[in-house]
């Protein structure tokens, strides 16, 4: 039988330094995105949504060890039986240091996967103010692997093509992806879609933050790199409905994987 899946795509503004503000909109946004016959099965969320890109006072204001977070997102997860992947928040951790990080709560409520953001974007000063994350992540989605990346993660496509290579079939973004990179952000998805033959389903925010303005365009692409749902530059809920059956499918056609020569690559 095809296993299909319903997917809801939080694209929305974000008002950097309140996360009060912040919490209260993704309340209502999550309320919208359930409340439909079409009830989607996993819910994703933009970067960094608790605080925005107010890094002169994440110190004060991330979350701390992500616990006003995970009882919100638990909570909901459990009571409308949805998976849940947070976005990324700013995490203050009682070791040391605020990261990037995503949390994945199951529709069971419990907590089902975990990434910090591993490449910092210097043009946003991260560097100075975030710790990077060790780890990769992954999560289960449907009974199938899903991958994890954040934002600039995607102009690395080591990092896709590894977590393909541990069984991932879909990739998920959660994104602050500003102007005037449509085109990078277009381009770069497809491809790492393409090249690992997997769904990727990216999810950006919209509005501005000290000068800077983002685009939206969320979208989910398949595996064989069509973008099957796009939003624009306003906010929205983005759906779409996708079939891991197609990535076997896909590998099937052009056997990518079985013809790769890794004797021959010099990855530094
Ligand atoms: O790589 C880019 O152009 C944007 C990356 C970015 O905005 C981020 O990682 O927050």
């Amino acid at each position: 039988m095809t296993k299909r899946l319903k997917v809801a795509l939080l694209q929305m503004d974000i008002q950097a330094g309140d996360p009060d503000a912040n919490f209260r909109h993704v309340e209502e946004l999550l309320h919208k995105a359930v409340s439909t016959e079409d009830k989607p099965q996993l819910i994703v969320l933009p970067e960094m949504w608790n605080t925005g890109y107010a890094l002169d006072i994440i110190d004060s204001i991330a979350d701390r060890e992500g616990q006003r977070t995970k009882q919100m997102m638990s909570a909901f997860s459990r009571e409308h039986q949805v998976q849940i992947v947070a976005g990324s928040i700013a995490e203050q951790r009682a070791a040391g240091g605020v990261y990037n990080t995503i949390h994945v709560f199951g529709p069971d409520g419990a907590e089902a996967g975990e990434y910090s953001k591993i490449h910092l974007f210097c043009l946003m000063d991260e560097e100075k103010h975030l710790q990077a994350g060790g780890e990769l992540g992954t999560t289960e989605v449907g009974g199938e692997q899903a991958g994890m990346m954040i934002c600039y993660d995607i102009r690395f496509p080591e990092l896709a093509r590894t977590l393909a290579l541990q069984g991932a079939k879909i990739l998920i973004v959660p994104a602050e992806w500003p102007n005037p990179r449509l085109n990078h952000w277009r381009t770069l998805l497809t491809a790492r879609a393409i090249e690992n033959q997997m769904y990727v389903i990216a999810c950006n925010r919209v509005g501005t933050s000290g000068g800077t303005s983002f685009f939206g365009h969320s979208m989910v692409i398949d595996p064989w790199g069509d973008i099957i749902a796009e939003a624009g530059e306003e906010e929205t809920i983005l759906t779409a409905e996708i079939n891991p059956e197609l990535v076997t499918e896909v590998r099937g056609r052009i056997p990518v994987f079985t013809d790769r020569r890794p004797d021959h690559y010099r990855l530094g």
